[in-house]
């Protein structure tokens, strides 16, 4: 752009550069640019970034990043923003309101609006909504400064402020406490010998012809497994990408038959309003989510079928982890490492089913194949009702740029209470709260960490919230029966309508 780095940017001029098509955030009072060519050669990929145009994004930039890339990302920094008394006033990303920039048929960029964006103003909810477009969209369109500006809620910007200089000097505390520092021999060291005795045990079961005891031992093996393939898919063992991804390869592609990219692409920065139910335009999966009739029957049975969809979940992580690849094969290579992991990954998940296949064909007759492929993929979903616990039970809706990371991951995420000696069978990950925060922290040191995390929490008034098991999935059910019953009332209230319709 030519201008030197120490231009100070107006609101105004931010805003009129973002409108322009600029990808600009706002990173410690700097401004960043981050050219074309590198949002899409970006390892968390380019949707993360989009979701952060207009925003301060200093806090998620240290929460995700390691210091030495935090340190690159001063190289596209192109001048300082004018902060307010409290910070950085954020504008809604274009991308929120479903605004994508792409190629016109005579090769310039132009904006395309992808969805219809309706802002819900209720004082609860800051959300925008995105509903599927009907027929095709107009290209001549673009987005305005009225899209731009947050729809009012009642979060203070002081407040949030002081949230977030909370979180800084806890990150600090936390990095001060030596907890980035990976516990090899008393983290994993448990962990690999754990492993080693239920693929040991697997196998000789397996030899004696024990089909259900070796699926179960499989099945749980794949549970603790992913707990370690998710450390290094967040850079939180060696703090060395390529080490960490070729390792995380190997147990989540070869080992349990599943993208590991596709789950770091998965990062929950994207929430979406319950409150209408109507077919929504995810911004995360680029597709809408019809509201359709099998929609409506399943959301109204969700709290009865809710551990028996779990149960055989596995197989979707397969479908939606292929997909990404199939998705990621035309794209262009991410920065860290080019191509290398997309090849890795494929051949990877040959060799997986290359020796499940032999498993499952030494079953010998196809009712044991059915049985053992079930059994091992029941006995893995352990790990979905976790993650499920710590995710759903909290509040999904999306209280719009004013929120702080650190507001926001306290009011999202919950931690399941568990007594540490039997903590490895949620893998560490029932501290989600803190995990959220620091999610290059290693699993092993989210205990300790935890500790100074709820007393920074109290201090800020913010509440860390934390339940048991137990509680836990009444609380999950309860929140999926409500919605059911949201569903019946709907239905109920169309029902009566169209008879009104009818008498009249
Ligand atoms: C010029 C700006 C940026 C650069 C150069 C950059 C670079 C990188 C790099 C190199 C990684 C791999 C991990 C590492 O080495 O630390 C990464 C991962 C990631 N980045 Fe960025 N990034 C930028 C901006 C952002 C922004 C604004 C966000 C959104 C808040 C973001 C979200 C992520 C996420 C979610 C990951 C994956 C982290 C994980 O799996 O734990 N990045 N980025």
């Amino acid at each position: 752009m030519g201008l030197p780095p120490t231009q100070v940017w107006t609101r105004e001029q931010v805003a009129a550069r973002i409108l322009a098509g600029e990808t600009l955030f706002v990173l410690h009072g700097n401004l960043v640019r981050v050219p074309p060519s590198w949002l899409s050669l970006h390892p968390g990929g380019n949707l993360s970034i989009l979701h952060y145009v207009g925003r301060d994004a200093s806090a998620e930039a240290e929460a995700f990043h390691s210091p030495e890339t935090v340190q690159r990302m001063k190289d596209y920094v192109v001048g300082q923003v004018e902060m307010g008394e409290n910070g950085w006033a954020p504008f809604v990303p274009p991308y929120s309101n479903g605004w994508v920039r792409r190629k016109s048929a005579d090769g310039k960029m132009e904006w395309y609006s992808e969805a219809r964006a309706v802002k819900v103003t209720t004082e609860a909810e800051a959300s925008i909504l995105l509903f599927s477009r009907d027929g095709a969209t107009p290209s001549e369109l673009a987005p305005t400064m009225a899209d731009l500006e947050p729809a009012p809620n009642s979060l203070s910007m002081k407040n949030e402020k002081l949230h977030s200089e909370a979180y800084r000097k806890l990150h600090q505390r936390v990095k001060d406490a030596g907890l980035y520092q990976c516990r090899y021999v008393t983290g994993y060291g448990p962990d690999v010998v754990r492993y080693s005795l239920l693929v040991a045990i697997g196998t000789v079961c397996y030899s004696k012809g024990w089909l259900i005891p070796s699926a179960i031992c499989l099945g749980l093996f794949w549970q603790q497994v992913t707990f370690a393939a998710h450390d290094l898919g967040h850079v939180a063992v060696t703090h060395h990408w390529t080490l960490d991804r070729f390792i995380s390869i190997f147990l989540a592609n070869f080992m349990g038959g599943v993208s590991i990219s596709w789950w770091v692409n998965l990062l929950p920065f994207f929430a979406i309003s319950p409150v209408f139910f109507k077919s929504l335009w995810s911004s995360f999966y680029q597709r809408e989510m019809t509201f359709d009739a099998p929609s409506r029957f399943f959301l109204s049975m969700q709290h009865k079928l809710f551990y028996v969809v779990l149960s055989l979940a596995r197989f979707n992580l397969y479908v939606r982890s292929y997909n990404y690849l199939l998705k990621t094969a035309f794209e262009p290579p991410r920065a860290r490492g080019g191509g290398w992991w997309w090849w890795a990954e494929v051949f990877a998940l040959g060799l997986f089913f290359t020796w499940f296949g032999a498993v499952l064909k030494g079953c010998g007759s196809w009712p044991n194949v059915l049985m053992y492929l079930l059994v091992s993929h029941m006995a893995s979903s352990l790990m979905h009702v976790q993650i499920v616990l710590s995710h759903f039970s909290r509040s999904i809706a999306d209280l719009g740029p004013v929120e702080s990371f650190f507001a926001r991951q306290l009011r999202t995420t919950v931690d399941v209470i568990c007594p540490e000696s039997i903590e490895f069978i949620h893998g560490g990950l029932h501290l989600q709260v803190t995990h959220h925060l620091f999610p290059r922290l290693p699993r092993h040191n989210l205990r300790k960490a935890s500790l100074i995390v709820k007393e920074f929490a109290k201090e800020r008034g913010l509440e860390y919230a934390e339940f048991g098991w137990t509680e836990g999935n009444g609380e999950v059910r309860g929140v999926l029966k409500q919605v059911a019953d949201q569903i019946k009332i709907i239905g109920m209230v169309a029902d009566s309508e169209v008879r009104d319709a009818m008498k009249s």
